[in-house]
């Protein structure tokens, strides 16, 4: 379970968005203390915008890191710097950092995104490929030939309606195919959030959740820290995917436990029935 502790939102979005370093390593620290295992964040300058600069990632991770254990990832969006040549200029000088980024997500339909992941696998930093619904993402991904060396697949569903957002992450999973053999982290956002996590779970995916994309809990109370969405994050997971796993071991011969392809595969076969599910 991966917690995204604040996304490109800002102050606006209420008074819990941690901002400022040491806020991110506090919120960061409940949220692992809650059952997060793995972070992805987005360094932000004093002002509050998502930022590439060296100088504000290694205090970020200094910061995080001496509250957490856990791998800590960041975004390269090219919305923080949307000249590519300049966006992989700096993404090249964190190889000055005292200690990098364990991983960091590079958006597959950005332009310049293969260069972006190539400067990060050279300097030892594993690279999330985010692939999105609604973009070439998967289509390039399938293409390239640095996919077979990426750390996971992010399968991001920015389809923000709950009664659509399962269908869309299914296909997207079904245009991914077999992702190249990565590991499939499965999320959704906003409206989308909680629908495409109980997916994941019924799929046996890993999954993420955070204040970057969802400030709700499931049942439609405001969340008040990431914490409180991975506590609540790991029982819908669980839930989900016991189900899945008790409905398969029913139909499974000789009580054969089935695994989670076999759960991604019937999902995928079965995703031109119309979706049933309360999501
Ligand atoms: C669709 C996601 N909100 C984008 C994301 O989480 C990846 C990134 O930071 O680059």
């Amino acid at each position: 379970m991966q917690v995204c502790l604040n996304g490109t939102r800002s102050a606006a979005d209420g008074a819990g968005i941690p901002l400022s370093p040491e806020a991110m390593a506090e919120s960061a620290a409940e949220a692992v203390a809650a059952g997060a295992t793995d972070l992805h964040v987005h360094p932000k300058t004093p002002c509050g915008r998502d930022t590439l600069s060296p100088r504000v990632l290694a205090r970020t991770l200094e910061a995080i890191r001496a509250r957490v254990p856990v791998p800590v990832g960041v975004t390269t969006g090219a919305w923080a710097e949307p000249d590519p040549a300049v966006r992989l200029e700096r993404v090249r000088s964190w190889a000055g950092l005292p200690e990098p980024p364990d991983h960091a997500s590079v958006n597959w339909h950005e332009p310049g995104a293969e260069d972006v992941a190539a400067a990060l696998m050279e300097m030892g930093v594993r690279v999330e490929a985010g692939v999105w619904t609604g973009t070439d993402g998967a289509a390039r991904f399938s293409a390239s030939a640095l996919a077979p060396g990426v750390f996971r697949v992010l399968a991001e569903v920015t389809d923000p309606e709950p009664a659509s957002a399962q269908r869309s992450a299914l296909a997207l999973l079904s245009e991914l195919g077999s992702a190249h053999g990565r590991p499939v982290l499965l999320h959704g956002e906003e409206g989308g959030a909680w629908p495409v996590l109980r997916l994941a779970g019924r799929l046996g995916l890993a999954t993420r959740v955070g204040l970057e994309d969802t400030l709700f809990l499931p049942d439609g109370r405001a969340a008040g820290s990431n914490a409180q969405l991975v506590a609540e994050a790991v029982g819908v997971h669980g839930r989900a995917r016991r189900v899945a796993q008790d409905q398969s071991g029913r139909i499974a011969p000789h009580g054969a436990r089935p695994t989670a392809a076999d759960s991604r595969r019937r999902a995928l076969r079965g995703r031109r029935r119309p979706d049933r599910s309360s999501g």
